[in-house]
């Protein structure tokens, strides 16, 4: 692989083009999956000032472990140990029941690496902004502030690793009244 950051970055995107390929997003229109991983690694650099290409590329990826048949191994085979380790500590155990899961993304928060951080931050500020958007099919009122309630215990965790990030967290919980 060309060393250049764009041909990698270009790479990366295109390999979670097609793990996501069969993937939509929930909300009304079926949005394509990729523009959450796409738009995810656009508010890192963008919004968070971050040129750290392993960064980048683990933010375009975080979603292709937990949600396709893509393993940790097949990432550190294509994009090396950093970027694979990256991505196992945003992946959640899907194996385990649904509250458990969550539990533990507030436990380990706090424990995560520092690039781990920064893209655990970013993926909740997406997912923040998208439930602004628009409520998932299926979802109520309760269930999105719920997701509100339990995104504010994990970014507590996370503090310190991004200032731009952290205030613009900070002010969508508190347009939901959410405490942070
Ligand atoms: N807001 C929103 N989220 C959607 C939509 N479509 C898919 N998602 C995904 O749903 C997950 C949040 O829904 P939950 O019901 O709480 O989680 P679950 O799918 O893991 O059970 C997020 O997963 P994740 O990225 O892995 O993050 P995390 O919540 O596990 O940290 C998010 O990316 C959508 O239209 N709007
Ligand atoms: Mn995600």
């Amino acid at each position: 692989m060309s060393s250049s950051s764009t041909a990698v970055l270009l790479e990366t995107i295109n390999f979670a083009a097609e793990k996501h390929r069969n993937q939509r997003r929930k909300d009304p229109d079926a949005t394509p999956y990729i523009n959450h991983p796409i738009g995810v690694a656009r508010i890192l650099s963008y919004e968070g000032g971050i040129a750290d290409t392993e960064v980048l590329q683990a933010a375009l990826l975080h979603d292709t472990v937990e949600d396709t048949d893509t393993t940790i191994d097949e990432l550190e085979s294509v994009f090396g140990p950093t970027v694979a380790r990256i991505v196992q500590e945003v992946t959640d155990d899907k194996s385990l029941p649904r509250e458990e899961r969550k539990r533990l993304q507030v436990e380990h928060a706090p424990h995560c690496s520092h690039q781990a951080k920064l893209v655990k931050l970013a993926d909740k500020l997406y997912n923040l902004r998208d439930l602004n958007r628009c409520t998932p099919t299926g979802w109520t009122a309760e269930r999105v502030q719920e997701y509100f309630v339990w995104a504010s215990r994990v970014t507590k965790g996370l503090r310190g690793t991004n200032a731009a990030l952290e205030e613009k967290l900070q002010q969508l919980f508190f347009e939901r009244g959410v405490e942070f």
